[in-house]
């Protein structure tokens, strides 16, 4: 046995949390409700209540029909920011496109009730994610289906400024015929930059070089190979800016790519430059693009988003002469609108019914097959936490915990984010009106001070299972159980999963091994006969059920911990015969 990473790895709460889920977990432990109304929900859902979607943007009617066969829909579009936060708390999804500003007062006004949020795109800047993950809501968005949209209306506007098309169709519409004044500039041969090389940049170059450009790109995070693979060079950005003709922006809005184009930029490109921005208007300072346009450094833009959108009627920068506007037509194909449509209503059926989110943007995957295989495991840890919390004594201030996972796979071969979140809840919700789930829980540890650190343990032997073993334990506290502290003087509970089950099996130093359902008495006794017929008698004169018992002790004769599994919760006074017992040196009553 090997243990291959120390208690000095102290995970950071603050990362995103993973989460992913399939409807085999408990529902509540995926989106748990505030204590009070949790029951009442999860009761609803089970006599068949739908959930109910917002969808407050138009939607692809494919992706309405299939909201409808899951979820009341209610569709109602240019909804003020107040009548948003109002609607909110009755329902369970909303769904938006860019125009539905979903800030902090949203997730605040849904009161818990609101668990996915699914863009129906691409661009989540019109999203608070980190107020979502903070109030434990998915979020989920529709990546892939209108990349192609996206990208094709950057060519019609490259190949538009190009040729003056918007110019030129106004003036014969004016009733002018001015063939001199539209000359325009040939694309052939002339370098595009392409700022941000993911999947709509990408595509506008493979469009671009088919137009006979060269097509080079700026993009830190894109691999090599890929851009090699179209025949594109990636270059630094300082480069894409002194050797463009034509510049088209990909990039998402990102507190780094915010005004990415300002003054300081445009005084680096090349004299006549021309810009199309199909990505977001934030990537650019707008005063700054106007003052380049004006003085004849940038020649044309062509803009299909804005800083505000819509853009307010004196907008300099629309009314120009030398810019072509279109209103964040981007994805706006009927096409792309089906596809879209589709895919996020997929998204957040699967996310209502507690299934895996391929598209979580707040919570990175977990993969089905490893969910399936983790799940008795997930509900182990989460009980853990439940027991190792109580075990605290009052007033002692959980802080240092550690997790250990034991198993005989390799340390790469167990994905721990998703038991870490579950340990995190199970630590956090009994002592606290607050609800964790997979969403929050890194934030919440981290927001209540706990430093959850973890561990693996290299079992030998067979690698069959996930995990053999998992334990928790709490650092730096006093015990209400005293023989729950370990010989390493923390609160120890360790666990298994038997036939499917969680299992308790290590209560501080001693070995135990009962099923974790309903509640549980540990108690601590000297070893003699006939405590386990008292304590039995005591718990049927009240007719609550033992489902398991079992005694660990130090050596025969000494002193030995007995844990019983109860279906029922005793009353006070059965737990205070109990202790009454002469033989019982302590005891404790636990919730599950
Ligand atoms: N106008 C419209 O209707 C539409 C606009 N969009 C916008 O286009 C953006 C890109 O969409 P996709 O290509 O699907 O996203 P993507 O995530 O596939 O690509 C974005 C690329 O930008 C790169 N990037 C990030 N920071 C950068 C930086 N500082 N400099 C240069 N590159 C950087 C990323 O590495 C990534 O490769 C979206 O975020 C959205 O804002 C997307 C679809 C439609
Ligand atoms: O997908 C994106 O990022 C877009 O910008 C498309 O926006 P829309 O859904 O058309 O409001």
């Amino acid at each position: 046995m090997s243990v291959i990473s120390s208690w000095n790895l102290t995970i950071s709460l603050n990362t995103t949390l993973s989460l992913s889920w399939r409807s085999s977990l408990p529902s509540r432990a995926i989106f748990p409700r505030p204590k009070k109304t949790r029951t009442l929900v999860v009761l609803a859902i089970a006599l068949g209540a739908k959930p109910t979607v917002l969808v407050s943007e138009k939607l692809g009617d494919a992706g309405i029909q299939l909201l409808k066969t899951f979820a009341n829909v209610d569709c109602s579009y240019n909804l003020s920011p107040e009548e948003l936060c109002t609607k909110i708390s009755l329902c369970d999804a909303l769904i938006v496109r860019s125009g539905t500003k979903v800030t902090r007062e949203v997730f605040e006004s849904a009161m818990g009730r609101l668990k996915v949020v699914g863009r129906a795109g691409v661009g989540i800047d019109n999203v608070d994610i980190s107020a979502a993950t903070e109030h434990g809501c998915l979020v989920v968005n529709a990546p892939t289906a209108n990349t192609i949209a996206a990208a094709e209306h950057g060519i019609a506007l490259l190949t538009a400024v190009s040729r003056n098309v918007a110019q030129a169709d106004a003036s014969v519409k004016a009733g002018k015929w001015e063939r001199n004044k539209y000359v325009g500039v040939s694309l052939v041969g002339k370098t595009l930059a392409v700022m941000g090389f993911g999947k709509v940049g990408s595509e506008v170059a493979r469009r671009a070089k088919g137009l006979g450009m060269q097509v080079i790109a700026h993009d830190p995070y894109a691999p090599a190979d890929r851009a090699r693979a179209i025949g594109v060079e990636l270059v630094s950005f300082e480069e894409a800016l002194t050797t463009a003709d034509f510049i088209s922006l990909h990039m998402p809005l990102t507190p780094a790519t915010s005004k990415m184009f300002n003054d300081e930029a445009f005084s680096r490109v090349k004299k006549g430059v021309r810009i199309i921005n199909v990505a977001r208007g934030g990537v650019i300072d707008e005063e700054a693009l106007l003052r380049a346009l004006d003085s004849g450094i940038v020649a044309q833009a062509a803009l299909d988003v804005f800083t505000e959108e819509p853009p307010p009627q004196e907008n300099k920068l629309v009314r120009h002469e030398n810019v072509t506007v279109t209103p964040h037509l981007g994805a706006s194909t009927t096409e792309a609108q089906e596809g879209v449509a589709l895919e996020i209503a997929e998204a957040v059926v699967g996310a209502l019914k507690g299934e895996l989110a391929a598209t979580a943007v707040n919570a990175p995957m977990v993969p089905a097959e490893v969910l399936l295989e983790l799940s008795p495991y997930v509900a182990l840890a989460e009980k853990l936490g439940r027991l190792a919390v109580q075990l605290a004594a009052g007033g002692s201030g959980v802080k240092f915990v550690k997790v250990t996972y034991a198993s005989a796979r390799g340390p790469d071969d167990l994905d721990t984010r998703l038991l870490r979140a579950m340990v995190t809840k199970g630590l956090i919700e009994p002592i606290s009106s607050v609800f964790v789930n997979l969403v929050n829980a890194d934030f919440i540890g981290k927001q209540r001070g706990l430093r959850l650190t973890e561990e693996r343990i290299v079992l030998d032997g067979s690698p069959e299972k996930p995990l053999e073993f998992i334990q928790v334990r709490i650092a730096n506290v006093e015990s209400k159980f005293a023989s729950a502290i370990s010989n390493s003087g923390e609160i120890t509970v360790e666990g298994r999963v038997k036939d499917g089950k969680p299992h308790l099996t290590k209560v501080g130093s001693f070995g135990v091994d009962v099923s974790l359902e309903g509640s549980i008495v540990l108690c601590r006794q000297s070893d003699q006969p006939g405590i386990i017929g008292k304590v039995g008698n005591i718990l049927s004169e009240e007719n609550v059920n033992v489902n398991f018992m079992s005694v660990g002790r130090i050596a025969p004769g000494k002193q030995a911990v007995m844990t019983i599994g109860l279906d029922e919760e005793p009353s006070r006074d059965a737990l205070k015969k109990i202790g009454e017992i002469t033989a019982v040196e302590e005891f404790v009553f636990l919730k599950l």
